[in-house]
């Protein structure tokens, strides 16, 4: 009888247990669809009123996580029969991350900094008067000028003024950001917040593994800068480049060098072969920011996954609004009621922004397939899972046969140089991005760990873009500048290493969707659109959520359990092999320390003056004669 006693308590703590699951879940939903809704309100309308609407709400959370977890373990769950998915489930609630500091104080300046770092770099403007251009902010208006000029003068004053009307304003908040993160982490048991960050990848070698994967992948890396630098010194002349390999960073089409795609037309390989220019083509056709949405949404539905629901049409932000101050910055919103999904993004219409529409779509796609799991599993894989899905349709999206089918082209390429043409544009957006995807948690890891102090923090950083990228800052950086603050997600908080992680394991699975379809072509030359086997494979692992460890998710997808670079090497290789030819009497590679000889910025001016004034004595010269 006494066993019977036994068995019946710990079946009522069973039942108990399952029916704690289930009320969290309840209580959860309704606790982030409130939580969601009030940042949405103020990331898409920068006020004082809705900031501190914002820190009530994130009160609230930190209450509400400590409340739940409180709860969670007054059961002995951890020694209970309950199975895998369902201690899982309360490992998850029982992680209080930053709620477990009791101080509200500390709560509250975490959240007022981070609204306030948001929102300097969100209402950035760099007034150009000496190039007639006025007062511009990022989107989308620097954004086009570093895509589009072909004035060093002009996109050195881009680069510059971006960097001391955000970054440069932002080094003592961000000083007090990183100590109050720090100080509240330690109450969750983690040294510091990398650590913290860093366990959401449930692998102890995850660092490691990463630094390994970087490692395989910068061979391909320093072939393309190779290439890049040779083509850009003879666009811009050698005088612009230092002795010591690096490419000035404001020459790549890019605020922070991290894709160059946009620069495509100084380094087509074959310009007499056939070259997909996306924006031109979308421009030809008409295509409006709407349209852009239904393309994007037509591909994940011709792969049966889901359309967007009416919900996302009325409520999402795809255009900037005029009368308010938003976050531009592009992203993508779980509501958290299996139904309400957002995106807010500043949309224009451009290839760069065409690939933005889908990976946000690719997030909203996977917060749906998982909407059938408790609200504690609805999560990625891991982040880089988020960030894998949201890219791996811009693998089949971008290539000629897509563009061909979706009217982007008018007949499908097969001649080798096209296709060399072809990968070189995949590769300055997909390779250029790695060492920049890599380097910055590696920055603000050893920030969190006090390598990295307030004294050296802009050294610090461009020690790793020159020793990672290979780029140079174009002028003289000093401590009174703060650089990583002009790249979103440091302001923002958000984690980056995921970007670097989606990178490699997007084409991991781009591979084993082409594969279980039974493509025996090119890897690059693979476009699943229409495919509902690959669409249903990819569903398998999106639906799970967070509920089974990556590793898991990985092995569903893959048939292994780890992240590999042999997919993305495999699928650039043609192009590798092209360019080591084309690199034949090149110098591979870049010296581990910044230039020492950059100018300064009033000698920039000079140069400024100089070559205004060089073309304006021509012209009055041409003009007298
Ligand atoms: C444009 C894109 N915006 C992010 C993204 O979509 O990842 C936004 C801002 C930070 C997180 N985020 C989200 O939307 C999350 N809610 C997604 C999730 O749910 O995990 C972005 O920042 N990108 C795209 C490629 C490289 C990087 C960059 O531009 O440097
Ligand atoms: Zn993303």
């Amino acid at each position: 009888s006494i066993i019977r006693i036994c068995q019946c308590v710990l079946m009522t703590n069973m039942t108990d247990m399952r029916n704690f699951l289930k009320s969290y879940n309840t209580h959860a939903a309704n606790a982030n669809n409130e939580a969601v809704t009030i940042a949405w309100n103020y990331y898409t309308n920068i006020t004082k009123e809705n900031q501190a609407k914002m820190t009530e709400s994130d009160l609230d959370m930190a209450n509400f996580t400590k409340v739940w977890a409180a709860k969670a373990n007054q059961f002995d769950w951890k020694r209970s029969d309950l199975n895998a998915t369902e201690k899982r489930q309360f490992e998850k609630i029982t992680q209080l991350g930053f709620s477990s500091v009791n101080d509200t104080a500390k709560i509250e300046l975490k959240s007022n900094l981070e609204a306030e770092l948001t929102g300097i770099y969100s209402t950035g403007k760099v007034c150009l008067t000496e190039f007639g251009k006025g007062c511009l902010e990022l989107e989308p208006g620097l954004t086009d000028m570093m895509a589009n000029s072909r004035n060093p003068n002009e996109l050195l004053a881009a680069w510059k003024g971006w960097r001391d009307q955000t970054g440069k304003k932002m080094r003592t908040k961000y000083t007090e950001f990183v100590n109050v993160m720090n100080e509240m982490i330690k109450f969750s048991g983690f040294n510091d917040t990398g650590e913290y960050w860093r366990s959401w990848y449930e692998a102890s070698t995850f660092e490691s593994d990463v630094k390994k994967l970087y490692n395989e992948l910068l061979p391909l890396y320093e072939q393309l800068h190779a290439y890049v630098r040779h083509k850009l010194k003879n666009k811009y002349g050698t005088a612009l480049f230092p002795d010591t390999g690096h490419i000035p960073a404001h020459l790549l089409g890019n605020m922070w060098s991290q894709s160059w795609s946009n620069i495509y037309d100084l380094l087509t390989p074959y310009p007499n072969a056939i070259s997909v220019d996306i924006t031109q083509k979308m421009k030809d056709k008409g295509y409006n920011v709407t349209h852009m949405y239904r393309v994007a949404e037509e591909f994940f539905t011709s792969i049966g996954l889901d359309k967007m629901p009416t919900s996302f049409w009325n409520k999402s932000m795809l255009e900037k609004p005029a009368n308010r101050d938003v976050v531009c910055h592009a992203s993508a919103w779980d509501f958290y009621d299996g139904e309400d999904v957002r995106i807010k993004q500043c949309t224009s219409v451009t290839a760069d922004q065409f690939l933005t529409v889908h990976h946000e779509m690719g997030h909203l796609i996977y917060f749906l397939a998982y909407a059938i799991q408790p609200v504690i599993f609805r999560r990625g894989g891991n982040p880089g899972f988020h960030e894998g899905m949201a890219d791996i349709v811009s693998l089949s999206f971008q290539t000629p046969e897509h563009m061909h089918a979706i009217g982007l082209l008018d007949s499908i390429p097969n001649d080798k140089e096209s296709d060399i043409n072809f990968l070189m544009q995949m590769a300055l957006e997909k390779i250029a991005f790695l060492p920049f995807g890599y380097l910055i948690d590696q920055w603000r890891w050893s920030v969190f760990r006090r390598e990295t102090t307030p004294n050296n923090y802009n050294a610090n950083w461009w020690d790793l873009r020159c020793g990672y990228q290979g780029i140079s800052p174009p002028v003289q950086r000093t401590e009174q500048d703060f650089d990583p603050g002009a790249k979103y997600h440091i302001p923002g908080n958000t984690p980056y290493i995921r970007y670097f992680v989606s990178f490699v394991v997007q084409f991991q699975w781009h591979k084993a969707l082409c594969d279980e379809i039974g493509y025996k072509g090119q890897l690059h030359r693979c476009d699943i659109y229409k495919n509902k086997t690959a669409g249903a494979k990819l569903r398998n692992m999106l639906a799970l959520g967070s509920s089974k460890q990556w590793q898991d998710a990985m092995q569903v997808m893959t048939g292994g359990r780890n992240m590999s670079a042999l997919p993305i090497i495999q699928y650039f290789t043609p192009l590798i092999d092209w360019l080591k030819e084309q690199n034949k009497e090149e110098n591979i590679g870049w010296s581990a320390q910044c230039p020492s000889n950059i100018p300064s910025p009033d000698q920039t001016n000079n140069q400024a003056r100089l070559s205004v004034s060089t073309e304006t004595v021509c012209l009055i010269i041409v003009t007298l004669t």
